[in-house]
């Protein structure tokens, strides 16, 4: 248990994620924890309700909230990132810890945005961190102290897995684990339409589905084996699986993840900028 202030600026689906994960991994008392979003009561109400989180209704309660925080966590859109940085930047005193989770923004235009040199964490996790399951890429930057970063990492590991990656190589991990799910939610959906257009009920196509993809992710966990070797042993000399996967191969589906991919970093990478002329 940490016994630290943490306050969420936004209160989305990833202030969510984190939130739930560190509750149920018993790291955070709720009592701990204050929340706020921009203007969305009957959200910040249903957090309220839903984890015993405090919540800052209006903008005293969370200049409050603010000041009292030992850890802030930046959980806004890009979009509304400076803004937000802006209003933080006169409320920010020493000893408070950032953590970043914002796609692209980087440390240095987050110190430029708060215009004092606090210990910032920037960090790209995933959604699954609600269910202790996420995987989060951490960049510090030098004010952070050894016991800060210890603390960073010990509120990710307790959510899932993190690994501390150099600040260059934070929009690879967005592309690998950030969208991440949404790749796999992708194929899952995929996966679901085809097994109903075949003909099987709605219900057992995912629950099928579900499983497979659970399944397959824990035999690359549990066995420790690659996954080629894996799809090897699945993959009968002229069967079925070879039929699918010479499929994937003439479609390029190796290539077309690749790309995606390629494409996401690229993104982060153009959203950080777009964010750096907007401060200037
Ligand atoms: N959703 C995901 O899977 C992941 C998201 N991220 C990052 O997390 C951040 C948040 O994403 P989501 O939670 O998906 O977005 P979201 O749209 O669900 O939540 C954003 C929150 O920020 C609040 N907000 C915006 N401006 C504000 C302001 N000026 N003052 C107070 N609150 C403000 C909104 O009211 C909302 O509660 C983004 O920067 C994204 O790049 C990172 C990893 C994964
Ligand atoms: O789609 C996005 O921009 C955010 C960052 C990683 C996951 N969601």
């Amino acid at each position: 248990m940490i016994r630290r202030k943490l306050c969420f600026y936004g209160a989305g689906s990833m202030a969510e994620a984190i939130v739930r994960g560190l509750i149920s991994a018993g790291l955070a008392e709720p009592a701990d924890i204050v929340m706020f979003n921009r203007a969305n009561a009957a959200r910040l109400n249903e957090l309220r309700d839903r984890y015993s989180v405090r919540i800052a209704a209006d903008d005293k309660a969370r200049e409050q909230a603010l000041r009292e925080a030992d850890v802030i966590f930046l959980c806004m859109k890009p979009k509304d990132a400076a803004d937000a940085l802006r209003r933080l930047s006169p409320v920010l005193r020493d000893g408070q810890l950032l953590i970043s989770v914002i796609a692209g923004l980087s440390i240095a235009a987050i110190e430029q945005l708060i215009g004092r040199r606090l210990p910032i964490a920037r960090t790209m996790p995933n959604t699954s961190s609600t269910i202790g399951l996420g995987a989060t890429g951490i960049s510090f930057n030098d004010a952070a102290s050894d016991a800060q970063r210890e603390l960073v990492l010990n509120m990710f590991r307790a959510i899932g897995i993190a690994r501390v990656v150099d600040e260059s190589l934070i929009n690879a991990v967005t592309a690998v684990s950030g969208s991440g799910p949404a790749y796999l939610y992708y194929m899952m959906e995929a996966m679901i339409d085809t097994a109903v257009s075949l003909g099987l009920a709605e219900d057992t196509a995912r629950a099928l589905t579900v499983q497979t993809v659970l399944g397959a992710a824990r035999m690359v966990l549990e066995t420790g084996e690659e996954p080629a070797e894996l799809r090897r042993k699945v993959t009968s000399p002229g069967g079925t699986t070879q039929a699918a996967i010479e499929t994937f191969e003439r479609l390029d589906f190796r290539g077309a993840v690749g790309q995606a991919m390629r494409r996401a970093a690229e993104r982060a990478g153009e959203m950080g900028a777009e964010l750096e002329r907007s401060i200037t």
